[in-house]
């Protein structure tokens, strides 16, 4: 019944073949945008595929490198390289920069999944792959699609969309085995006590719920947690023995 009075106020303004020619362009507009959006899904998979041990941090886009978060965040990516491990953020600022940052200074692959942003900020300057994303959906996709843990560091509304992104896959079993580490206790401590005191006790969360996270402060223990969920996940690597 809307529908009908929407039609019939549209052909009084416009008359009826104007608005089937804007019906038609609406059409060729959507057909268009998922094209432009299998296409960016696409060159996401060419750039990451073959891509088999990584991991996804997250965290502020401003921090800045004299920050105790921007040194932490260094040494996880280091850690990770370390371990083996590609390390892949959203390309930009900040966080992203010190992890990113940590992995090329230990000779690891540092992989950058960048954002076209009004305010462009370009991506930073410690990436060997990189591609930017129009789309947020295509590139949340790329960064669970590739990695086999994600870590989170402190920052904002983009960094706690992340984390929340991720603990949904985890919680509904869409991803599994898959560690979600908080880095940095100072920063994530209130949270964590407000997802019990509140979600928690009124029964919106699972009182388990709050196992799928884990706070840390050291980026050594950080890489021990990725290595043993991606163990469980893969099976045991093979020790490289004298035998
Ligand atoms: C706002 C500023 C830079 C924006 N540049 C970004 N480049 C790449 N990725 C970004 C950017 N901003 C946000 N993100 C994503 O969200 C997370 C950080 O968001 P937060 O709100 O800063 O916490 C990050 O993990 C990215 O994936 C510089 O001032």
């Amino acid at each position: 019944m809307g529908d009908r009075r929407t039609e019939d106020t549209a052909r009084e303004h416009h008359g009826p073949d104007e608005e089937l020619l804007r019906v038609i362009a609406d059409a060729a507009a959507d057909v268009a945008r998922v094209e432009r959006m299998r296409i960016e899904i696409e060159e996401g998979f060419d750039l990451l595929r073959g891509t088999e041990k990584a991991v996804s941090l997250f965290g502020s886009a401003r921090a800045r490198p004299d920050q105790p978060h921007y040194r932490l965040a260094r040494s996880i990516g280091s850690g990770l390289a370390d371990a083996g491990f590609t390390v892949i953020t959203g390309g930009g600022p900040g966080v992203m920069e010190a992890a990113n940052r940590g992995a090329v200074e230990a000779g690891g692959t540092s992989v950058g999944l960048g954002i076209e942003l009004a305010h462009e900020q370009g991506l930073n300057a410690y990436l060997d792959l990189a591609l930017d994303f129009r789309y947020f959906f295509a590139r949340k996709l790329m960064f669970v699609r590739y990695a086999s843990a994600f870590i989170v560091l402190p920052g904002g509304f983009g960094t706690l969309d992340e984390l929340f992104e991720a603990l949904t896959l985890v919680q509904t079993g869409k991803i599994h085995d898959f560690p979600v580490i908080l880095a940095g206790s100072d920063y994530w401590g209130g949270l964590i006590a407000w997802l019990r005191e509140r979600p928690a006790a009124s029964g919106y969360l699972a009182p388990d719920d709050l196992d799928l996270v884990t706070v840390s402060d050291d980026a050594d223990e950080i890489v021990r947690l990725v290595q043993a969920g991606w163990e469980r996940q893969h099976g045991p690597e093979p020790t490289h023995g004298t035998v």
